[in-house]
């Protein structure tokens, strides 16, 4: 699977160790930057890192900044992203099976290396779960970004 990924400085060293350890799964990573702790604006990478992901150049996308609020709500200006802002493994599963996420937003001066990549490994390796009442809801999404 092709994930693209990108950061601000609040989390490069967390998106530098998590690209590491999904490469080292067989993942193949497209980085977005940034590509050092010198200060960014998050919008810059994170834009066309969900770009990659509405276009099909990667199945999924992984987004961060110091909370993962920010390069959140970039990346759901793109339609037909659905990014999840996620600190928790439960929601990590959820967001997969209920709304068929295809960004994951997460926060490095909010959570910890360890609990990033735990998340990480779950949101990647949980599929949609099919469920009409699901499909349904993110059929609403897509009816709604044609109103925009
Ligand atoms: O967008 C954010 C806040 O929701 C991110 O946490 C950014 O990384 C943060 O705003 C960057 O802040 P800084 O003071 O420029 O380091």
């Amino acid at each position: 699977m092709k994930i693209a990924m990108a950061c601000d400085h609040g989390a490069y060293k967390n998106k530098e160790a998590l690209k590491t350890k999904l490469i080292q799964k067989g993942y193949e990573i497209e980085d977005f930057g940034c590509f050092s702790e010198n200060s960014i604006d998050y919008p810059e990478v994170a834009y066309p890192c969900a770009k990659a992901v509405a276009e099909g150049k990667a199945e999924r996308g992984i987004v961060m900044c110091g909370t993962g609020i920010g390069v959140s709500i970039v990346a759901n200006k793109v339609p037909g992203i659905r990014c999840a802002h996620v600190h928790d493994l439960e929601t990590a599963k959820l967001t997969r099976e209920h709304n068929d996420s295809n960004v994951l937003a997460m926060g490095g001066r909010i959570i910890s290396q360890e609990l990033i990549e735990q998340i990480a490994e779950v949101w990647l390796t949980t599929p949609f779960s099919h469920e009409e009442r699901h499909q349904r809801r993110i059929d609403q999404i897509a009816e709604l970004e044609k109103k925009v």
